[in-house]
């Protein structure tokens, strides 16, 4: 792939994952990225951790040499943001990962550039992100190869309908924050039994990657290597109804389609 240069506009959570995780997967060269943000602290944060970077307050006058702008301001800025770029009257690839915002609003506020987006997560800073993204007709070939080659050296992406991309928001741009929450319920649920903290922290996080990795390497159902770990009689199976009877599977479902909702209310 042709390494691209690269504006980051908005470099706090999710800019530092994806950037991040982009330079340490060489699809970008440090000395090829700008990041903007008006922040000070956050201007700090870059300057400190990635000394290489270009870090500046404002995009008026930096965006030059970038081929790609990725924005990734909060939703509700998008719009100003993306009409200070047009300002710059450049033709480049725009990158939203604003969740929510559809295409449509993106190309007009930006004059009709060629604009993909993107619902990335925060995993990509290691390597382990989950990307979905849609191209607007203006966005040429080439381009969608660029993004695709870009997020998949963070992860694994996939090229979606515009329409689904609230689904991707509910599952996987807001995923790791219920995961997460798993893995400290399932390590407060150890230190409850007695394990020490650190311990049940490390097991737990490690037992959420590695059903992960197995559902993923082997192929099987879910439901088939749950079984397997079930015993007749056993202690899963008395874990697995207790977990039923306190509703995790309607749960998990109803955090997916909030955060859905919540991506088509933005809209
Ligand atoms: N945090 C996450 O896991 C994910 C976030 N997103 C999307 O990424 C975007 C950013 O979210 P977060 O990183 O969580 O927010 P954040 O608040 O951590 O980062 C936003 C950054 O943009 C900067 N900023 C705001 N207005 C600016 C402007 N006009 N010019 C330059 N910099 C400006 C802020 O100073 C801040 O550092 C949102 O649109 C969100 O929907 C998408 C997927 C996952
Ligand atoms: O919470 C949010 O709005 C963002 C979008 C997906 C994950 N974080």
């Amino acid at each position: 792939m042709k390494k691209r240069t690269v504006a980051l506009i908005g470099g706090g959570q999710m800019g530092r994952a994806l950037a991040g995780g982009m330079m340490g997967s060489d699809v970008i060269a440090a000395a090829d990225l700008t990041v903007v943000d008006h922040n000070q602290a956050s201007q700090q944060w870059w300057k400190e951790n990635h000394p290489q970077v270009t870090v500046v307050a404002s995009p008026d006058g930096h965006l030059d040499r970038s081929d790609v702008v990725i924005l990734a301001v909060k939703p509700y800025a998008i719009t100003k943001v993306a009409a200070q770029i047009a300002a710059g009257g450049s033709e480049k690839l725009i990158v939203s990962i604003a969740a929510g915002v559809p295409l449509a609003k993106l190309s007009a506020s930006v004059g009709h550039q060629r604009v993909i987006r993107v619902m990335p997560n925060t995993p990509s800073l290691v390597g382990a992100g989950a990307s979905a993204y849609c191209a607007d007709e203006a966005a040429t070939e080439a381009d969608c190869q660029w993004i695709d080659e870009a997020l998949s050296g963070v992860g694994v992406a996939a090229q979606v309908t515009e329409a689904q991309m609230d689904a991707v928001t509910g599952l996987s741009g807001s995923g790791p924050a219920y995961i997460c929450l798993v893995i400290e319920a399932l390590a407060d649920g150890a230190v409850l039994c007695g394990l020490p903290r650190a311990l049940a922290m490390r097991l737990a996080a490690q037992t959420v990657m590695g059903a992960a990795k197995m559902v993923m390497d082997t192929g099987r159902h879910p439901g088939e290597l749950k079984d397997a770990v079930a015993s007749p009689g056993g202690t899963t199976i008395a874990a697995l109804q207790s977990l039923e009877e306190n509703g995790l599977r309607a749960a998990m479902i109803a955090a997916v389609e909030a955060s859905a909702k919540r991506s088509a209310e933005l809209s």
